[in-house]
């Protein structure tokens, strides 16, 4: 085999190979390997050989052909006039040399009239009516044979399955394109996600495999919509005489068409039009990757007529690329205000969206498993708006020898404590809590809120500053804050620090609840300190009982034991507790005041025999609770206890599906809520 350069019919067959595969996998699989941008690339290069190499040009060239059209599932339609495809232009000059061409194949200079249409990112669909009803409806294939579609067609709201009015000629055929609105793309891409199965890339790519479904009952369920954006009827002479007539005409049938439609004149009017729609795409509802420009007048259209597989009175001025193709250099813990541990993907820079891009977010372990995303992989990134760039794709066929596998931490990357990922919750989290530098600022935050220590004047600001010059690291450092710290941070007078010392002196002897809630172990709001605090009467013994303990309190599960158990196992969450202890925090011990009633409002009912203690002790108990005691079971009952040989009360209470406790079980509940010292 000879070596070196290849010949240029080598590299042409080569091209076309590639061509054809990815045509294959686009169109036929809906699942392309490369991003567009690419692949146009590929295509151009092919094109430029072809020009230089005429002679080398064949019919079955992928140049001179659109789409593909692959084993399917589907019955043939051949189309009466084939589909084509849209020649593109990337800048003004391109754009002008057609406005050019166009001058010189009319031979004149007058000015053209073009309309400019969003180029709708979806894929192109023939509907064939026959006396106004919808009877046949095809893909468009390889542009001369495409798949009889009729079935999932029926099923998309915005297609007309009759034509409104009685203006229309017997035989007429539409089309337009079929496509997916941005939020119901992603909407799809997450419930495709949460049942592990397979994501589209991009909302094209979902239009076309939800349209292209053996079943249509899928289809119906799929968030499609159809824009029309011409017609054909066998005799042209009863449409109107420009394309934009035609479109108000279809219109008037009850197909949809774009609202973002103009009318100008000559490549100027097109290139305004380019750059106003360019401006407005982040907040379309849907998807475009450009805008099409056509020339207005059918008689010119025809005059000008088509070169191989694309007509010479239209373009399709491309947008820049949102989807581009890059290598995942390395993979990132971030941990943010709220403990998240969240991977970040870091790339290898590249051209995407309007930005260069070297960060993705990849949201969480689930996701990298999804994707199955290796470090050194080749990936799509996407990046479309404003929206964060997202690795939506691995191209596993490239996958380097030795890719590196990701791996959750064990340890927080900022503070090292463990990180636990809760079984059933997609997200991993810092257990450090209040510790973690991470998340200090929200932790400070929580720690002086009104609810929890209530250090009045430590605002948010203020945090902020003390946290970045690193006068407080954890929240015992707010107690070894001097006024000479304080006084000319966000404006702080001499006036305002000394308040500030104040308040912070006099936060010293909180309730044990507050101090409890204040520490910010997650999921222990407010109530469940109160319960906490209220059942172990001291902080040693919440931070020494074990989980079955912990899930004696109210409202305590094996979820927030767990979190409970986990936040006291941490050696820096005891040092910071020993920390406030020694520069003066002491929380009070909790004590059951006499008029405390955790139970007010509730009716509980007592039935059967006690044999722990008498009836009316019971009473007296519930009622100094604050709860009434009643004699009948109703709707209304909050509890019933039932004793030995409970009868019909119980009876009544279960198929009320009331909350029903036994002797035993009262006896704990009715502890729980009492002080044990
Ligand atoms: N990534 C890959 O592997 C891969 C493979 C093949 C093709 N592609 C991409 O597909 C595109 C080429 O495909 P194509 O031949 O369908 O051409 P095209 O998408 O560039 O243009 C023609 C299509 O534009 C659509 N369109 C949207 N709005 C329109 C309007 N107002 N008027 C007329 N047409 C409108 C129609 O579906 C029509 O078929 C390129 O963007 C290419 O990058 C990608
Ligand atoms: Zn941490």
């Amino acid at each position: 085999m000879p070596t070196g350069t290849p010949t240029v019919q080598q590299q042409v067959d080569e091209l076309r190979q590639q061509i054809d595969d990815h045509n294959y996998r686009y169109y036929v699989l809906d699942d392309p390997q490369i991003p567009d941008v690419e692949y146009d690339r590929l295509f151009r290069a092919l094109k430029d050989l072809e020009l230089k190499h005429p002679e080398l040009v064949t019919p079955d060239s992928p140049t001179q052909r659109v789409g593909a059209l692959g084993e399917t599932s589907f019955d043939a339609v051949t189309h009466r006039i084939p589909m084509l495809s849209l020649d593109n232009v990337f800048d003004d000059i391109e754009l002008r040399d057609f406005e050019r061409r166009i001058h010189d194949r009319l031979e004149s200079d007058e000015p053209v009239e073009f309309v400019c249409e969003p180029k709708l990112d979806g894929l192109a669909v023939s509907l064939h009516y026959e006396d106004g009803v919808l009877v046949k409806a095809a893909t468009r294939g390889d542009g001369y044979i495409g798949e009889d579609i009729t079935a999932n067609i029926r099923t998309i709201p915005s297609i007309p399955l009759r034509l409104r009015g009685d203006s229309f000629p017997g035989v007429v055929e539409v089309r337009g394109e079929v496509y997916m609105p941005k939020a119901g793309f992603e909407a799809l891409n997450k419930n495709l996600g949460n049942q592990g199965e397979k994501t589209f890339v991009n909302p094209r790519n979902a239009a076309a495999g939800s349209l292209r479904q053996k079943n249509p009952a899928i289809t119906a369920k799929r968030p499609l919509e159809m824009c029309a954006y011409s017609v054909a009827v066998p005799d042209e002479g009863v449409l109107p005489s420009t394309h934009w007539d035609c479109l108000q005409q279809v219109r008037e049938w009850g197909f949809r068409i774009n609202p973002e439609m103009s009318l100008v004149v000559g490549a100027d009017g097109c290139l305004d039009a380019y750059n106003d729609l360019l401006a407005k795409r982040g907040e379309l509802p849907y998807e475009i990757d450009g805008i099409v420009f056509k020339v207005n007048r059918l008689d010119l259209q025809s005059r000008l007529g088509f070169v191989s597989r694309a007509p010479r009175w239209a373009i399709a001025h491309k947008f820049p690329a949102e989807e581009a193709l890059t290598v995942l250099e390395d993979v990132e813990f971030q941990v943010g205000r709220t403990g998240a541990v969240t991977p970040v993907a870091r790339l290898k820079p590249v051209f995407v969206g309007g930005v260069t891009v070297s960060n993705a977010t990849l949201h969480n372990m689930d996701e990298i498993r999804r994707l199955d995303i290796h470090i050194g992989d080749t990936v799509f990134v996407r990046r479309a708006g404003d929206v964060i760039p997202q690795v939506v794709k691995v191209v596993t066929e490239q996958r380097p020898q030795g890719a590196g596998e990701i791996h959750l931490p064990e340890a927080c990357p900022v503070c090292g404590s463990d990180v636990l990922q809760v079984e059933g919750e997609a997200v991993a989290r810092c257990s450090g809590g209040l510790f973690c530098p991470a998340q200090r600022k929200e932790a400070i935050r929580h720690y002086a809120s009104r609810k929890a220590m209530d250090i009045e004047g430590l605002g948010d600001k203020l945090i902020d500053s003390l946290v970045d010059r690193e006068l407080v690291k954890t929240v015992a450092d707010i107690y070894r804050l001097r006024k000479a710290d304080l006084v000319g941070l966000e404006r702080m007078g001499d006036k305002s620090a000394s308040n500030l010392i104040q308040a912070i002196d006099g936060s010293k002897a909180p309730e044990l609840w507050r101090f409890i809630y204040a520490l910010g172990i997650r999921e222990v709001g407010e109530a469940t300190a109160k319960g906490l605090a209220r059942h172990f009467g001291t902080l040693e013994a919440v931070s020494e009982a074990d989980e079955e303990a912990l899930q004696q309190v109210p409202d305590v599960g094996p979820i927030v034991a767990g979190h409970v158990q986990s936040f006291f196992s941490q050696p820096h969450n005891q040092e910071t507790i020993q920390s406030l202890k020694d520069n003066g925090v002491a929380w009070q011990q909790e004590l059951v005041s006499e008029n405390e009633q955790p139970l007010l409002g509730e009716t509980w009912v007592l039935t059967g025999t006690l044999t722990t203690m008498g009836r009316s002790e019971a009473k007296d108990i519930l009622e100094k609770l604050g709860a009434k005691v009643a004699g009948s079971v109703s709707s209304k009952t909050s509890c019933v206890v039932a004793g030995e040989a409970a009868g019909s009360k119980l009876t009544k209470a279960q198929s009320l599906g009331l909350k029903v406790m036994t002797e035993q079980e009262f006896m704990d509940y009715i502890a729980s809520l009492q002080p044990t010292g």
